[in-house]
């Protein structure tokens, strides 16, 4: 389980006073539940996430996941058990490497190898991993990943975070640099893998209806709160009109 005790977090204003993002917010997660954050611009849901990988510090609170505290662990440590994927397409791959290279990286995260032993892979193995996915990856394979579309590299990157079995996946609105269909097709690619390894996830998403399809748990943060938690039935009764309806009446 993935818990959030009494986190606090203030940022500084130009003043010098602090201003207070989360107050004691609490949050568990159960091992294998894939929640949606939703909520308006600038109500800390991507801070959230910066905190539970590490990359921001919060003010005070424990993050613990299974017996380990989080909180005392700098983010390079954290990487071998929570990983990434963020809107921007270019974060999480290296352009400038294969598919091949960088599937090869991903599979040796954390680990002290040099990178010629590191990029000995059978074809095979590397070609399994990307079987059944969308938009053609394998057939990229020793193409550099700059020359692939947005929805391939995010399709990579999805791969990338959760081929080393990660106990968490933190997705930051990864979808929303790609259009309608190749979002789908991320979305549906992100469902099978959480499903598959069972990785407990959290998906910002600013998409109602992906929130509304996907996941098996729904949460609204407003003004650093948490106004809305749903389970996957309730989440099912629930339509867009009556989620914009808690976004005017949080507003
Ligand atoms: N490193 C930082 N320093 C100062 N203020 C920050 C920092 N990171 C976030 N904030 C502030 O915290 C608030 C929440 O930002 P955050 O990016 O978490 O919101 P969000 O809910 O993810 O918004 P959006 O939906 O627009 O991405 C904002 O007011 C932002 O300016």
């Amino acid at each position: 389980m993935l818990k959030i005790k009494e986190l606090s977090k203030s940022f500084p204003n130009h003043y010098g006073e602090d201003n207070i993002l989360f107050n004691n917010l609490c949050l568990e997660v159960q091992k294998g539940q894939f929640i949606c954050i939703i909520g308006s611009n600038g109500t800390g849901k991507s801070t959230l996430l910066n905190i539970i990988s590490g990359l921001l510090k919060e003010s005070s609170g424990e993050i613990n996941l299974e017996d380990i505290n989080l909180t005392s662990l700098p983010e390079h440590k954290r990487t071998s058990i929570i990983s990434r994927v963020f809107q921007n397409p270019s974060l999480g791959t290296c352009p400038s490497m294969t598919v091949r290279e960088n599937l090869s990286l991903a599979l040796n995260k954390g680990k002290l190898i040099n990178f010629k032993k590191c990029l000995r892979h059978k074809k095979e193995s590397l070609e399994d991993l990307l079987k059944d996915i969308s938009l053609d990856l394998k057939k990229f394979l020793d193409v550099k990943v700059k020359y692939l579309s947005g929805g391939q590299r995010q399709a990579l990157s999805l791969i990338m975070a959760s081929v080393a079995n990660p106990k968490v996946l933190l997705l930051d609105e990864h979808t929303a640099a790609l259009d309608p269909k190749t979002s789908d097709e991320i979305m549906d690619l992100t469902e099978k893998i959480v499903k598959e390894k069972n990785i407990t996830t959290l998906m910002v998403t600013h998409n109602l209806s992906h929130a509304l399809k996907y996941g098996s748990r729904l949460i609204m943060l407003h003004k650093g709160r948490i106004i809305l938690d749903l389970n996957e039935e309730e989440k099912k009764q629930l339509t867009i009109e009556n989620i914009l309806e808690k976004f005017e009446y949080a507003v």
